[in-house]
């Protein structure tokens, strides 16, 4: 690229007349400017000054306040002002700095920090006035106003008339220190005007009195990307024409073609171009600003200096003409989109607006990059002033042609903190920027004296009153022309010239298709690679921030809840064998419990009936044989035979009271017991009877119990009959068995599975006398028991006895019918004792026990009795 460029030697000439000095890194040397016929540039840099203005609150109108002391004026809602040089900015809470945590305070500095306690002639004094005396002698110097809408730029450059800005001071001062050696000075003023500032600066600075000085003032505005001259008056019925840049080929500078040049003799004529160029603005009311300015403004004063030699003759050879500059540039204001409500139009012009300041902040981020690679031995990258008029038009200035000052306006109290966060970041970058400046050959006075040709410096008044009219003329020069032809009285061109001019221009244009823009868009690209790139890598932190901040976080709560779960599951499980452990020790008192009814029960009904019938009852034990004494529970406890006991219970057979039932039951229980005990022919009878008792209807429980037929049956149940033909025994224990039934189901009757379970669940007992009743129940079970072991042993008796008896009756029967043979063969044969002793003698020999013989000793005293 770098051949491509410097292909031909008239380009490869230009470059090396050209190239910025921030863009090679080293000043163009003496010589190169020597052979360019201008300048060269002093080795050392200086950087861009930047001067901070913090807007006081005032009220919309009102001038503002005064503040006695700095503290005072530092009452800013987020600025700090650390010292005169460096302010902190802390973001609060609704910024978006805030929010994406860059929380910790910005630190700026500046050339100077300007409070609200700053009038405008200090402010001044100390932004500006150094420059002018560099432009007198020579020097070109840049000034603009950086900041938000409503900031006071505009403020800081034109100020009021009470109080004027920088830019009338300027006038001021530069006509002040050049009135006895301003060219055409003795002129007639036809322009008095009344708009002259009322505070007028009468700062002089001290000039080079060898010299002439002739003042040219510009004043232009670059409005939607479009240059407007402010000093040609509207013309209603036309639409404004805007002017292009011109690339200069000699000075490497781009210029306003067709911009109007004034030379201006006075400073009421210097004021009234200015008034006149301001009234053309195009200023638009918007919500933010009554006097928003929606243009970027830009009033040059132009210096041409003309040596003086001897006898007053001024030498107006253009080879020793000194030009310099000095541009004042009053930024259009950044502002958020959603600040102002824009739309259409006035949209645009925002659009172009932020378009512009966002070009000129990367152009200042370039230049200070290329610094550095330059320092580095780098390739410097290209600088994108073509992306915007501004930029393109003050390229040499940025790039170095003089001094450049930036003014950085901030008012904290109605812009946020984001926004004037990006004013201080770009103030920041260009502060950063080095400039260069100019060495100018010093002129051989002796040889322009004799060479060059010359007038005289007092001018005829004719001649004046010929320049002169009672209007203005304004005179378009092309600014290039300065440089060669441009002297007092040459402020018009040849068509040569002219024509050497557009030749020029369009050589430029040539040259200029050839690869910068190619050079630009790779520049681009490469920029915009590396903002990708940082912006990947700090994604991809962030991310990895995100991830491990989650990662641990769902690591923690998975702790937790395997903790709860734990103990959860370690709580169920001794709740589970609570509950077990309760649950037996319910069932145990319910089964405890039940038992302890059923007894209770028992022994009422055993109380009350001895308490009613003490007679009864005697009488049914002597009724009774010994064995009908049945250690059964069901048994045991029933009424004997004959006892009038009161149904508790009544039959459900219809026609048929309960007391009748109670009768014919009893009756047939007696009847029974009669015809297997005590009748011969038992079996006839009993079969008879227990058919009757088999078909009785409606047995109940109670029935059973209080005619003491279960007691009788088990007595049958139990009897070893010779003969049974009607199976009296199994049928007794049928109907027994079938009575047992009917008494489980009498007694608990509401002992279904169901109410099984209520009657575990339902019993409730005190927590304190749980223990008690435990222990009570333990004790009622204990004696239960030993009253069952009591029994069980006494059943054993019984059962013994009744087996001895049984033998006893078998033995007496077989002795009987023993006895009766022996009677009849004795009778018959021998006498009687003989026959007793025989039989005497017989049983014993044959038991030979002691059984044998109580039987026996027995016998025989039944026998004698
Ligand atoms: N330092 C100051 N002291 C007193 N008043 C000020 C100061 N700075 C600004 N103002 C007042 O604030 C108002 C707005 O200021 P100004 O018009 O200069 O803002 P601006 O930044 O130029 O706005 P815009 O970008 O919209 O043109 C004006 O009324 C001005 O008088």
């Amino acid at each position: 690229m770098e051949s491509a460029r410097l292909r031909t030697p008239q380009r490869a000439a230009s470059l090396q007349r050209l190239d910025p000095p921030s863009l090679v890194g080293s000043p163009p040397q003496l010589d190169v400017a020597r052979q360019s016929g201008f300048f060269a540039y002093n080795p050392e840099k200086e950087p861009i000054k930047a001067y901070l203005r913090l807007r006081p609150k005032t009220e919309h109108g009102a001038s503002h306040e005064k503040h006695d002391s700095l503290m005072e004026s530092m009452s800013q809602p987020y600025l700090q002002v650390v010292d005169d040089h460096e302010i902190a900015m802390m973001p609060p809470a609704d910024s978006n700095a805030y929010r994406t945590r860059n929380r910790a305070p910005e630190r700026y500095r500046f050339t100077k920090i300007f409070t609200d306690r700053y009038r405008q002639q200090p402010f001044f004094a100390s932004t500006t006035l150094p420059l002018i005396k560099d432009v007198l002698s020579g020097e070109n110097a840049l000034v603009f106003a950086y900041g938000v809408t409503n900031s006071g730029k505009t403020h800081s450059i034109m100020g009021h008339p009470s109080d004027p800005g920088i830019l009338p001071r300027t006038l001021d001062v530069v006509f002040n220190s050049i009135q006895d050696f301003i060219g055409d000075s003795k002129a007639t003023d036809p322009w008095q005007s009344a708009h002259i500032p009322i505070d007028r600066d009468t700062t002089a600075v001290q000039i080079d009195q060898g010299f002439e000085y002739n003042i040219w003032v510009s004043y232009a505005e670059i409005y939607t990307e479009r240059i407007y001259d402010l000093l040609v008056p509207p013309d209603r019925h036309q639409k404004r024409k805007p002017l292009s840049l011109k690339y200069e080929f000699r000075s490497g500078h781009k210029y306003i073609s067709g911009l109007k040049e004034v030379k201006v003799q006075s400073i009421e004529e210097a004021y009234t171009l200015l008034l006149q160029g301001q009234r053309h603005r195009a200023v638009y009311s918007t919500l933010m600003n009554h006097a928003s300015s929606r243009s970027h403004s830009i009033f040059t004063i132009r210096i041409v200096r003309l040596p003086i030699v001897e006898n007053d003759y001024v030498i107006d050879d253009p080879s020793f003409a000194m030009v310099s500059k000095m541009t004042i540039v009053d930024l259009a204001g950044s502002e958020r989109y959603r600040n102002t409500f824009n739309t259409g139009i006035r949209l645009k012009e925002a659009g172009n607006v932020n378009k512009s300041l966002m070009v000129l902040g990367q152009c200042m981020e370039t230049l200070r990059l290329n610094q550095l690679k330059a320092s580095l031995g780098k390739r410097p990258a290209i600088v994108p002033f073509r992306h915007s008029k501004l930029t393109e038009l003050f390229k040499s200035s940025f790039e170095g042609d003089g001094k450049a000052v930036m003014i950085v306006n901030v008012n904290s109290f109605d812009t946020g903190f984001d926004e004037n966060s990006h004013v201080m970041k770009f103030a920041a970058v260009a502060k950063d920027v080095a400039t260069w400046r100019r060495i100018h050959p010093k002129l051989d006075m002796q040889h322009a004296s004799a060479n060059a040709s010359k007038r005289r410096r007092a001018i005829s008044s004719q001649q004046s009153q010929g320049n002169r009219s009672s209007t203005p003329t304004f005179v378009v020069i092309p600014l290039h022309l300065f440089f060669f032809f441009s002297l007092v009285g040459l402020d018009t061109m040849t068509e040569d010239e002219q024509a050497d001019d557009r030749l020029t221009e369009d050589e430029d244009e040539d040259e200029e298709l050839e690869d910068p823009f190619v050079d630009n868009l790779i520049a681009q690209w490469a920029d915009l690679r590396d903002k990708w790139i940082d912006a990947e890598t700090r994604c991809a932190s962030m991310e990895a921030e995100v991830r491990q901040q989650v990662a641990k976080e769902t690591a923690h709560e998975l702790r937790q809840m395997e903790d709860l779960y734990m103990s959860t599951i370690s709580r169920r499980e001794m709740l589970t064998i609570e509950l077990e452990r309760m649950k037996t020790r319910l069932a145990d008192n319910d089964i405890t419990k039940q038992s302890l009814l059923d007894k209770q029960l028992m022994l009422d009904l055993k109380r009350e009936r001895e308490q009613q019938q003490p007679d009864t009852v005697d009488a049914m034990d002597e009724d009774l044989p010994e064995q009908e004494q049945s250690p059964s529970l069901l048994l045991n406890d029933a009424p004997a035979d004959d006892v009038a006991v009161p149904m508790s219970q009544t039959s459900s057979a219809p026609g048929i009271s309960a007391t009748e039932k109670f009768e014919q039951f009893l009756d047939l229980r007696k009847r029974l017991r009669r015809a297997v005990f005590k009748n011969e022919q038992y079996d006839v009878e009993a079969n008879n009877i227990m058919s009757q008792i088999e078909q009785f209807e409606d047995v109940t429980f109670d029935l059973v119990k209080e005619t003491n037929m279960g007691k009788l049956l088990k007595l049958i149940s139990q009897h070893s009959f010779m003969d049974d033909p009607s199976a009296l025994k199994q049928r007794a224990t049928g109907l027994l068995k079938k009575y047992i039934q009917c008494s489980i189901a009498t007694l608990a009757p509401e002992r279904t599975t169901s109410n099984k379970r209520d009657s575990v669940v339902h019993v409730s007992v005190d927590a304190g006398k749980e223990e008690e009743l435990i222990s009570d129940m333990r004790d009622a079970l204990d004696s239960l028991q030993d009253e069952n072991t009591r029994l069980k042993h006494k059943l054993k008796t019984m059962e013994y006895n009744q087996r001895r008896l049984a033998q006893a009756f078998d033995n007496r029967v077989a002795n009987h019918l023993a006895t009766d043979s022996l009677k009849a063969r004795t009778r018959k044969r021998r006498p009687h004792f003989y026959h007793f002793f025989f039989n005497f003698f017989c049983i014993g020999k044959r038991r030979g026990t002691r059984y044998g013989n109580d039987v026996l000793i027995r016998s025989v005293g039944t026998i004698v009795g």
